[in-house]
């Protein structure tokens, strides 16, 4: 069994983690982490009154033997979690998105320091991860390319992980170069989106959407669109069992979910 502790649990991802890792016969579920939470144990919850696992609302009074911390919070908390996480030997599988280069490299150093394994997933769903490898394919005979993705609107970090991801994937085969007019001007700031290396990122916000992608290239004549959606946060459940099974494997801090399949 891998004794699990997922942090972020009162949120919408944290929430159905909860509900996976207890359906799951290989887990067990150790712990739970939210500074919102009010409750001292899950089984204050209805919906889990038969299941005693301790709520921690601070890292400090975290004692437990987990090995394994799957993190949905937000970009101002992940860090310093993955941070606690790695320091304690636990293995990190972080779904969290919006921490900077920086951040994620000195959780490289650190992983490798204390020779943890932990995984960075920008996106758990497997038509994200296709997606992106799909889009740094086409991005060889089609370099000129614009992203969309569009999420729910309580969102915190604009573009998206998976976003930013895809174009960092896509510049691995393409050479930087501004696109559209050179003298292109925005009588409206924004209007252009992002630019990642000339490459435009234009983030959509709006209820009833979950999370959904597309990747737009141009060439003479021609175009292709590469979309995928998440409809449901189950989509990311079955990616981050497998990271959660595997990950105790790796001695290292490794990005996107494609290291483990
Ligand atoms: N990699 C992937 O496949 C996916 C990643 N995400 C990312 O996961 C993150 C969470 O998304 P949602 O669940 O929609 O957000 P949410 O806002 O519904 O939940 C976040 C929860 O984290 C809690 N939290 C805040 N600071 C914390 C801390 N220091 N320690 C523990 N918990 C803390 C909040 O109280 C809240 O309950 C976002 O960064 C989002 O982009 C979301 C879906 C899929
Ligand atoms: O906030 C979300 O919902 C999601 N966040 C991740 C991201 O920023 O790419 C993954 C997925 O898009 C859902």
């Amino acid at each position: 069994m891998v004794k699990v502790l997922v942090a972020g649990f009162k949120g919408r991802m944290g929430n159905t983690t909860v509900q996976m890792v207890l359906e799951h016969e290989d887990f067990e579920l150790v712990g739970v982490f939210d500074p919102c939470a009010k409750e001292k144990n899950l089984n204050e919850n209805a919906e889990y009154k038969d299941t005693d696992v301790p709520v921690y609302v601070s890292r400090e009074e975290i004692k437990t033997d987990a090995e394994v911390w799957i993190d949905f919070t937000a970009p101002s908390a992940v860090f310093e979690n993955a941070k606690f996480a790695l320091e304690n030997h636990i293995s990190p599988v972080i779904g969290t998105t919006g921490m900077s280069d920086d951040q994620v490299a000195e959780l490289q150093a650190l992983a490798k320091k204390e020779h943890v394994g932990g995984l960075i997933a920008p996106n758990f769903g497997i038509s994200a991860v296709l997606l992106m490898q799909f889009a740094k394919k086409a991005a060889e005979y089609l370099p000129d390319v614009e992203i969309i993705e569009m999420h729910h609107d309580n969102k915190l970090d604009a573009p998206s992980g998976t976003a930013i991801n895809t174009a960092k994937m896509i510049a691995e085969v393409r050479k930087a170069h501004k696109q559209g007019n050179p003298d292109e001007k925005e009588t409206l700031a924004g209007a252009r989106g992002a630019d990642y290396e000339g490459m435009r990122i234009h983030a959509v916000r709006l209820p009833g959407y979950v999370a959904h992608e597309q990747v737009l290239f141009g060439g003479k004549g021609e175009a292709l669109t590469i979309r995928q959606d998440s409809f449901d946060r189950i989509s990311f459940m079955s990616g981050v069992a497998v990271a959660t099974e595997k990950i105790r494997n790796y001695d290292e801090l490794m990005i996107g979910l494609e290291n483990l399949l």
